[in-house]
This record gives structure tokens, C-alpha cells and sequence, in this order.
């Protein structure tokens, strides 16, 4: 059965990496291999798998990504491989964020296939020129990881995409998700070749790698990582449809920091690890954490940002400049709107250009001025739909130029080809307008490249003989629906799948003036260029490294198979209850004191029938007729339930209701306390409690002698807990004069009597 096996994935990773005729390789011998520990289910880690002292004194970040940030080529003739980093790649530029005596390694594969017999060589070259150490999948690896599982089934998932029925996405599909599972694994292999030292902070990019945390630290269980999801991150109503849903969630808390684009999508994260894993999550001074298992796991919203001095410097090239007079030559006396996207199904190309076409069915006086210059860079990934996206592209482009084009004008020029990066510049600065219409993205930094290009330099604005002030106007539309959005409040933002609202934006941004234009350009400038790659990286490092130091002066224990692998953290003076000390301990005593805890304790949380078993009966009646032994069941339920569940112990102490009833053997009379007395408060809380049990489906009243709680873990948790708090704001109010408390608990709001303290 498939659920059964699957908790142990991690260890069918190990045995099914060779499927894939995929041998672990080793390093090139400047990288040393750290000693990791994969000990028992449970076990204390602290200070075990503190890896050893590395020679250098670098300080080094390793940056793991699916693909590394660098181009490759091969000189057929002479077997060479050659590589050159892409400076255009954030991933690359991000290392401006980081303090100058950081090491930078990058762990990923590369986009083409290198023949094994090649890889070792191909290794050592990358590490020695580069510092980048790749991850060779099998051909058949990265199609079933990359090509299905990501960009077929998460890729479209996680931009809101269900695969309601066989031609809408892939289903999911167990064997792809294995897939996943084993590539993610040889990632997180070749990143622990990296780390050498305990200062080493690791940070993964990205949804193809979300099980990486996990690995990771199941490898090294206090290793420092951080994960950057460059998608959007769903609604918790679209990502608990993933089957594999708890499970990447809790390798994601296996990362000390995980960052999102946009707070939306953050916030879709933590709702999701509320409701689906039950945890909570609190700001402390600006920073959010989520309590998981005695860790805290913080999270961080910061957009990624541009390199702008790299954009400055593409704009200085010659070839940038003559590439820009073409252009303005080429597109004199029109309007140029300007798209630049991938080929992907979320990009809304044709909704674009819907808006385009409706925009000249309705301004007559527009045809022959608007242009709309579409750069498509060709798709990353191949399938029947983004075939029927290109193929829907095309014809709605055709469709336009048909009707309002003529000899001299084509109201969309599709560019559906690879530009070099200096032309996209090119057009950046030689377009009036640049429009995003995706329906949904993780971020998309097209409208702030266009920010940079449009302010130009001083050579575009002498080569123009333009006045300075107006060169430097810029105008966005941006959909409602992309990561960039909130940050651009001088844009035209549009609900792209609303035809009349981008034909509309078409329109304003057609019709604004100068002064507009530059004001609205201005802001968007300001706020670009101070929140570049390097503060984006750097805001991210720095958190990380004091949420890493909050962290770890706590004692690590592990637990879980498989992916359920996690760190519990426990205060420093926690100490393991060692039996053998403690069976000594009890034979030495001549007097014994037991407290035992009922539920959760002598009978388990999750058991329906709550009555005790017989052999707990008979253990405990053993305990009791030890005349050396006082046992005592403290429990928060009420003493007739107790009266009768251990009506049989006949020398059994219970203290009923925390200690308001006691009752130190069966025969003995109870002693009740003197807060017990009154109980007027009751008249008011009841109605109330009553009140949010009947608006709160799930939730119900508990009515003890001491005390009322109100219970709300069968509601749904984000209600059932904004009602608690509400309830709790309300019994305050009303009871204040009252000589009761009112508490939150877990999943409870208690009322019971107030304790006085004598001072
Ligand atoms: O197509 P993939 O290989 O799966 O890669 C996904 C995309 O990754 C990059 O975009 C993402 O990160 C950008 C920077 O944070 C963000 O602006 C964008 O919204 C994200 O989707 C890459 O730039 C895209 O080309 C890839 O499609």
C-alpha cells in the first residue's frame, strides 16, 4: 500500500538514488566534507554533530538554487566545457547583500546534460573557477522532478491552478512526488559537501527544492537555513488539495527562516500551518514566528529587489545605445506599450492583448498610434499548454493586426525569441509604457527594470538632445495579481482577467501628462533603487543570523521517519529522565510522593473512551498498596467522574478539578476549597459562553463546580481562536468585579476562581 511505505521515503532515497544510475559523487578536494550524524529515531544532538573547525576563518554562504545562475557551452570539437556566471541572474547579483568577506557557494544543476564520464572533471572545473558545486540528476530524474512533478503539477498549483480534470495539469501523481523527494535529497547531499563550519549558513531558493530543509537537518540537526519562496504561496483552500501537503509544510519548518515575496503570501502560509498542522504564530517586535516544537521559525516578507548599478552599466553598453535608436527610429510618432514575459500560462499575454484590441475597437483615434512590442522569452519547461498559450498568443496577435493594422502599422510586434539582454534594455528605455498583466506571479521584476531604464543616464539623455525632465517619465500597468503590485503605487493596477479594466489602463496610461508621468515615475525610482537585490539579500542574511542565534542556545532533541523528521527544542535545564537514576531513587526512598497527570498522561490524548483500562486499575492499586507510596491523581476533571472511574483504588489520592476538591483515599471526605463558595459570577459567564457556543459551530460549554470553560478545539481554528479572544475581551469586561480570572488555555477559555496572594 502506498501510505504505507511512504513514511519511509528518506530511507528508500538513499537505496533508489542508484535507479537513476546516479552515484554520489565526491567533491573536488578543495571542498572538505563535513562529519554529519544520522543517529537513532531519538536522540540528543546537542553538541554531537557540531561539525569541526575548518581552516579558514571565511565566512560562507551556501546558495542553493535548481539551476546554477551561469551559462555553459561546450566546444564540440575539442570536448571543452567552458562556463561564464550570468551577472543578469539574481542569484548572482544577491551576493552584493552580503558583508565582503563571505564566501559564496552556489549548489544547483546545470541546464544541460553532462555525460558521466564528464561529470567529475566538469566538477572541478566549476568549483576551482567558479565556487559553484553541481547536482548531475539523470536525464530521467530531472524530467519526472523538473519538467512533471515542478512545473506540471506544484508550478501550476501554486499559482492557483487545480488539475480539475486530466487536460487542466497533471494529477498527482506518487511516483513524480518520489521523484521530487530523491532530487531534493541529491541537492541537500551536495550542499552538506559545502559545509565545513559551524558558521556556514545555508539558503535554498525557491519550490523545487522545499524538501531540502528537511534533509538537511535530519544531516546536521543544528545546520543554519533559510528558504526563499519566489512563487506566490496559495490559499490555504487551494494547497491543502496537495496530498503531499503536511509534509512540505513541515520540511519548510525545518528551515530556521522562510521568506515569501508578498505579506498575502505569507499569510496564505501561515494559515495553512494553523489549520492544517495546528500550529500558532505571534509578532515579537516586528517578527513573526511560528512555534514549532520548541523552535521558533521566522518568517520574512521582503520582495526581491534589482541590481540596479548592473542595469546602469547594460545602459551605458554602445550596443545598448544604437540598439535604442533603432528602435525609436522604428516606432517614431507612436505610443510603445511594452510586455515583457516568459512563456508561461500565468502571464496573461492574451488578455493583454484582448485589452489592446478592445481598447482600439474603441478609440478610433488610437489606431495608428499604439503599439503594444510583446517579448516572449521562450518557455523553461514544455507541454500541451503552454503550446495552446503561444498558439492562443499568436492568433489573438494576428487577429488585431488583421483588423487595425495596415502596410505602416502593427499594433503588436511579437518578439517570440531570445533577445540578448542589452536589446530587452534597449526597449525598456525606448518604451513610453510597460504593462504586466500575469495573472498571478511570485513577484516579476520586469516593472522594476523598466524604472531603472527609463531613468537612463546622462549619454541616453545627450544622445536624445531631450531636456532632461522629460526623459525621465516612466508609466505601469501592473495586474492586481503579481508581487510587485503593492510596491507600485504610481501604477495603472489592473484585475487582468477583467478585458474593460486593462483596456481601460490602456487607455489612462495613453492619456497622462508629462507631470504625471514623471511624478508617478519618480516614486517608483525612489523606492527601486533603495530596495535593490543587495538590501533584499542583506535584510534576509541579517535575519537570519539572529533568528539562528535565538535558536540554538536551547537543547535539540530529534524525532520522526522519514519526512516528518523533525528538531524539538527544549529549554537548557531540560534534562532526560534517565530510568536507571530514577529506579535507584525510588528503591533508596522509605517515603514516596506520586502525582500523576490524567489525560494526556495515564491515558492518551487521542483515545475516545476516556475511562481508565483495567491494567492501569491494577498498576495503580499496586502503587497504592505500597505503604512507603502516596499516589495522587491531579487531573482538571471533575470529581464524580473521577469518584467513579476509580471507585476500585481504594488508597488512590485525587485532586479533582486542579486541587479545588481533594481527597486523599476512597474512604476519606472530600475537602473542598473555601473559593468554591462563591459562585454568582456563574449567572453572568454562562449566558455569555452560551452566546459564542451557539455562533461558534464546534465549540461547547463545560460546567464544573469550580469553574466554566468553554471549548473550541473541534471548531474551525482561525474562527474557533478569533472568537476565544473576543469571548475572552468580553468576560473580562463583564466580570470584572467578580472574584474570578478569565484564561486563555489551549483551545479553552476558563473562568474560575481568583486566588488571593498574601503579601
Ligand atoms: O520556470 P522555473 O525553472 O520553475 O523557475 C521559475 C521562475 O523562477 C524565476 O522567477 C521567480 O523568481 C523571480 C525573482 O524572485 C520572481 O520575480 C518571479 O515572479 C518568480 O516566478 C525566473 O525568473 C522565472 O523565469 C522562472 O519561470
Amino acid at each position: 500500500m502506498v501510505l504505507n511505505s511512504y513514511p519511509n521515503l528518506l530511507d528508500i532515497c538513499g537505496e533508489d538514488v542508484s535507479d537513476f544510475q546516479q552515484p554520489l559523487r565526491s567533491l573536488p578536494c578543495t571542498v572538505t566534507s563535513p562529519s554529519n550524524t544520522s543517529g537513532p529515531d531519538w536522540e540528543s544532538s546537542n553538541g554531537s554533530d557540531l561539525v569541526g573547525s575548518a581552516p579558514s576563518c571565511l565566512k560562507r554562504k551556501i546558495v542553493a538554487a535548481n539551476f546554477l545562475p551561469l551559462n555553459c557551452m561546450k566546444d564540440e570539437a575539442t570536448g571543452e566545457w567552458s562556463f561564464v556566471m550570468d551577472d543578469n541572474q539574481l542569484l548572482v547579483q544577491l551576493k552584493d547583500g552580503f558583508p565582503i568577506d563571505n564566501e559564496v557557494i552556489y549548489v544547483g544543476s546545470l541546464n544541460v546534460q553532462v555525460h558521466p564520464s564528464e561529470q567529475d572533471q566538469v566538477s572541478q572545473k566549476l568549483f576551482k573557477e567558479h565556487i559553484c558545486i553541481p547536482t548531475f540528476l539523470p536525464a530521467d530524474l530531472q524530467q519526472q522532478f523538473y519538467h512533471r512533478f515542478c512545473k506540471q503539477h506544484l508550478w501550476p498549483l501554486f499559482h492557483y491552478m487545480l488539475p480539475v480534470c486530466h487536460d487542466k495539469g497533471e494529477l498527482f501523481d506518487r511516483s513524480l512526488f518520489q521523484a521530487y523527494v530523491r532530487a531534493n535529497k541529491i541537492f541537500a547531499d551536495k550542499v552538506m559537501e559545502a559545509v565545513t563550519l559551524n558558521d556556514d549558513y545555508v539558503w535554498v531558493h525557491d519550490y523545487h527544492l522545499m524538501l531540502v530543509p528537511t534533509f538537511l537537518r535530519k544531516k546536521l540537526h543544528q545546520i543554519k537555513v533559510g528558504f526563499f519562496l519566489h512563487s506566490p504561496f496559495p490559499s490555504s483552500e487551494i494547497y491543502r488539495t496537495l496530498p503531499v501537503r503536511d509534509e512540505i509544510l513541515k520540511s519548510l519548518l525545518n528551515a530556521d527562516l522562510i521568506g515569501f515575496q508578498t505579506f498575502d503570501y505569507a499569510r496564505h502560509f501561515l494559515s495553512c500551518c494553523s489549520r492544517l498542522l495546528g500550529l500558532n504564530y505571534e509578532s515579537k517586535r516586528g517578527h513573526i514566528g511560528i512555534e514549532y516544537f520548541g523552535r521558533t521559525v521566522s518568517l520574512k516578507i521582503l520582495a526581491a529587489g534589482v541590481h540596479v548599478g548592473r542595469l546602469e552599466s547594460m545602459l551605458k553598453l554602445p550596443a545598448t545605445m544604437s540598439k535604442v535608436q533603432e528602435i525609436e527610429n522604428i516606432y517614431r510618432g507612436k505610443l510603445v506599450i511594452l510586455g515583457v514575459d516568459d512563456m508561461d500560462i500565468f502571464k496573461g499575454i492574451s488578455l493583454k492583448l484582448l485589452g489592446l484590441e478592445l481598447l482600439l475597437k474603441r478609440t478610433p483615434k488610437l489606431r495608428g498610434k499604439v503599439v503594444i512590442v510583446q517579448i516572449v522569452n521562450p518557455a523553461r519547461s514544455i507541454g500541451k499548454d503552454i503550446e495552446e498559450a503561444n498558439n492562443e498568443a499568436i492568433s489573438v496577435a494576428q487577429r488585431i493586426n488583421d483588423t487595425y493594422g495596415s502596410a505602416n502599422y502593427r499594433p503588436v510586434v511579437l518578439i517570440d525569441y531570445l533577445i540578448p539582454f542589452y536589446e530587452k534594455i534597449a526597449y525598456y528605455v525606448a518604451s513610453d509604457c510597460c504593462i504586466v498583466n500575469a495573472v498571478r506571479d511570485g513577484m516579476n521584476l520586469i516593472p522594476y527594470e523598466y524604472t531603472v531604464c527609463r531613468q537612463g543616464n546622462e549619454e541616453i539623455d545627450k544622445l536624445r538632445g531631450a531636456d532632461k525632465s522629460s526623459l525621465h517619465t516612466s508609466t505601469l500597468i501592473v495586474s492586481e495579481f503579481v508581487g510587485c503590485s503593492p510596491s507600485l503605487s504610481g501604477a495603472f493596477r489592473v484585475n487582468p482577467w477583467s478585458v474593460e479594466d486593462v483596456a481601460d489602463a490602456l487607455y489612462s496610461a495613453t492619456d497622462l501628462t508629462q507631470y504625471e508621468k514623471i511624478q508617478r515615475h519618480e516614486k517608483h525610482y525612489r523606492y527601486v533603487k533603495s530596495h535593490d537585490v543587495a538590501y533584499w539579500a542583506r535584510s534576509f542574511d541579517q535575519d537570519l543570523q539572529r533568528t539562528c542565534k535565538e535558536q540554538y542556545s536551547r537543547r535539540c532533541w530529534t524525532t520522526g521517519f522519514g519526512l516528518n523528521f523533525r528538531v524539538i527544542a527544549l529549554s537548557p535545564g531540560f534534562r532526560r529522565l534517565s530510568l536507571e537514576l530514577f529506579a535507584s531513587s525510588y528503591k533508596k526512598a522509605n517515603k514516596r510522593v506520586i502525582f500523576l497527570d490524567y489525560d494526556g498522561t495515564l491515558v492518551p490524548q487521542s483515545s475516545l473512551n476516556k475511562a481508565p483500562s483495567a491494567e492501569l486499575i491494577s498498576i495503580l492499586n499496586n502503587l497504592c498498596n505500597d505503604t512507603k507510596n502516596i499516589v495522587f491523581v491531579v487531573s482538571g476533571r471533575g470529581r464524580n467522574s473521577l469518584c467513579e472511574w476509580f471507585d476500585s483504588c481504594e488508597n488512590l489520592g485525587i485532586a479533582a478539578e486542579h486541587g479545588y476538591f481533594i481527597r486523599w483515599s476512597r474512604a476519606a471526605e472530600w475537602e473542598v476549597s473555601s473559593l468554591c463558595q462563591c459562585s454568582e459570577w456563574k449567572l453572568i459567564a454562562d449566558p455569555i459562553m452560551h452566546v459564542y457556543t451557539e455562533t461558534t459551530d464546534g465549540s461547547s460549554i463545560e460546567r464544573k463546580e469550580s469553574a466554566l470553560v468553554w471549548h473550541y478545539q473541534n471548531t474551525d481554528h482561525d474562527f474557533g481562536s478569533c472568537q476565544a479572544k473576543e469571548l475572552v475581551g468580553h468576560l473580562e469586561r463583564v466580570l470584572a468585579n467578580e472574584p474570578v480570572v478569565v484564561k486563555r488555555g489551549h483551545q479553552i477559555v476558563e473562568v474560575k476562581p481568583r486566588v488571593c496572594t498574601i503579601s
